[in-house]
């Protein structure tokens, strides 16, 4: 076989290698071959060329006499691009605080994939959907580990985390089922209790003429949802209008926020063993330390050993589910698999329910039109304050679904998942990722980007009718992430909030009080409206069955 001296376009001559090439293989074999030993991630992009001329048939590569350049979609290899950075402080200044608005611009600026250094840390992102489904599949070339560049970093519990440890496979073996479609539709009566404790707080300042913080008080609904679920804890946010939030909201916000400070930095600073990176660190031991003590209260009492599927169908709540379940070796979760486990799962769900709810309220009193046609539904599908709430009546309000997924879109509360890269490599484009750099699939940038998205600025719920927008790219809309580390709480939280925004509506008119404009936390782990107030009115009357109308006007 021919040996022949192959080196990616953009890089030195010298560095060609030598590679046998079979005469008898064809194009598509030796793009494959090729793509092995240069690390390119999709073969398909690849092409040849010898003396600007391009090789497109096996022979003119096997007698080409000098080295063969290779290019990715007819470009040369190359580093991301980003703006050129200050010294020390890198693209902080520019990236910081509105990271939304600034990484929107450097996106239309540079194109598909960014590279910016922010005090020390290199972040790659993109907006290109086809990049973010590679990056986010578990393969030879990503996988999530959360080395110092990952965003989850200073988060990270030293035993797991990374796809590649035991702890992290038993978790997912045993949590999945937990959250799965068919057990998450056995909590909607407990979501259903759950709302309508609230009502006695929200009424209260309706009687007395009162706006509230939408934020503040969704975080205490979305929290004594996920409370209930992952630790079976009640923590009664709504006995009044002024109950304290629990210790472990605090804690977990906390965590949270510090999180995000610690790791918008360089790595010197997460190690420093004062300020925000030593209360991170103490403040996530007392998170660990409730966790454990609630798993040992529950393990006090009889239980049940039972297969996976059917301890999730039959279990209170997740740390009930995980003391019974056991898989069919006969072995449970591991207690220390499951303290992170809970707490990762407590952690994810109650601060992006809260968030996504709090925009969805959001919507309802900025975006016109968009509480009447949600209260229409409800009334045409006769649900009233006294309707049971199951998946099954969910499953028939298709503009409240539409309108979920319209407001993830355009304010999805999760935007920078991080996956690192496991080798030195080259994505579609030409664009080299350095082994152990971490590039995050922008969700915000990829849901607003206007090649995907037709007037993607627009609140339009009725485009998730049109051909255009069924026919997307799988990862044009990932609000949960996708591949085998996406969101394991996705049913969950989407049927709470199906059974929570029903209920609030037909009982509530939303008014906003103030018109200021509505600001995020930059720093922040989660995009949630800080500052957005409502006055929730109780509705005296309610409009007719839209049949109805017809047939009268007939
Ligand atoms: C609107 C609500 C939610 C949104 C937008 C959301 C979004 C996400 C996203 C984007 C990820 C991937 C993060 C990454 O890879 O870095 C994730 C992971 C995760 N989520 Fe959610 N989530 C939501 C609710 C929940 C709930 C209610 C739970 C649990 C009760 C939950 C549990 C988890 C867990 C455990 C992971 C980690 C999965 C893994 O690393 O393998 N999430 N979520």
């Amino acid at each position: 076989m021919p040996a022949k001296q192959f080196y990616l376009l953009g890089e030195p001559v010298s560095s060609a290698r030598n590679i046998d090439v079979d005469p008898k293989s064809d194009l598509g074999g030796l793009k494959d071959l090729i793509a092995a030993h240069f690390a390119i991630v999709e073969s398909s992009g690849i092409d040849f060329q010898a003396q600007d001329l391009h090789l497109n048939e096996i022979t003119e590569i096997t007698s080409a006499g000098t080295p063969i350049a290779i290019t990715i979609d007819g470009n040369a290899v190359r580093d991301p691009p980003g703006p050129k950075g200050l010294p020390y402080v890198g693209n902080f200044f520019e990236v910081y605080p509105d990271h939304l608005g600034n990484h929107q611009r450097l996106f239309e600026q540079y194109g598909p994939i960014i590279k910016t250094t922010n005090l020390g840390r290199t972040t790659y992102q993109t907006n290109d959907p086809a990049i973010s489904a590679i990056v986010f599949a578990e393969s030879d070339f990503f996988t999530k580990k959360i080395n110092e560049a990952h965003p989850l970093y200073p988060l990270k519990q030293p035993e797991a985390g990374d796809t590649d440890t035991p702890e992290w496979k038993a978790a997912h073996k045993f949590l999945p089922p937990a959250l799965g479609p068919k057990a998450v539709r056995h909590y909607a009566p407990t979501m259903q209790k759950t709302v309508e404790d609230s009502f006695m707080v929200f009424d209260e300042f309706d009687e007395q003429g009162e706006a509230w913080n939408v934020y503040q008080y969704m975080l205490k609904l979305g929290s004594q949802a996920v409370g209930k679920l992952t630790l079976g804890l009640d923590f009664q946010h709504f006995s009044s209008r002024d109950a304290q939030m629990h210790e472990m909201v605090h804690l977990i916000a906390g965590v949270l926020s510090l999180n995000k400070k610690v790791s918008s930095k360089g790595d010197w600073y997460g190690k420093l063993p004062f300020g925000d990176p030593k209360r991170l660190r103490d403040i996530k031991a007392r998170v660990e330390h409730i966790v454990g003590e609630t798993i040992q209260q529950a393990a006090c009492g009889g239980i049940e050993d039972l297969p996976l599927q059917d301890a999730a169908l039959k279990a209170s709540n997740m740390i009930d589910y995980a003391i019974r379940a056991t898989d069919n070796k006969g072995e449970k979760l591991p207690e220390s698999s499951l303290i992170w486990a809970l707490v990762v799962a407590t952690g994810a769900g109650f601060t992006t329910t809260s968030s996504l709810l709090s925009w969805l309220i959001y919507g309802l009193v900025t975006y016109p039109g968009m509480q009447e046609r949600l209260l229409q539904e409800l009334i045409d599908n006769d649900i009233d304050e006294h309707t049971v709430i199951t998946a099954d009546v969910t499953d028939r309000l298709d503009f409240l679904d539409k309108y979920i997924k319209e407001t993830q879109r355009r304010h999805n509360p999760s935007f920078q998942p991080g996956r690192t890269a496991k080798v030195d490599l080259v994505l579609p484009g030409g664009y080299k990722i350095p082994k152990d750099s971490v590039i995050l699939p922008a969700l915000h940038h990829i849901h607003n980007n206007p090649d995907l998205w037709d007037n993607p600025n627009q609140f339009n719920p009725d485009r998730w009718d049109t051909d255009e927008v069924k026919g997307r790219h799988k990862a044009a809309y990932i609000p949960f992430a996708m591949g085998p580390r996406m969101c394991i709480g996705f049913n969950f939280a989407l049927q709470e909030i199906k059974v929570f925004i029903p209920k609030l509506i037909f009982r509530y008119k939303f008014i906003r009080e103030g018109n200021e404009p509505i600001e995020y936390d930059p720093m922040f782990q989660l995009i949630r409206p800080n500052n957005l107030y409502v006055r929730a009115e109780r509705r005296v009357k309610w409009p007719a069955k839209t049949e109805t109308l017809a047939t009268g006007n007939v």
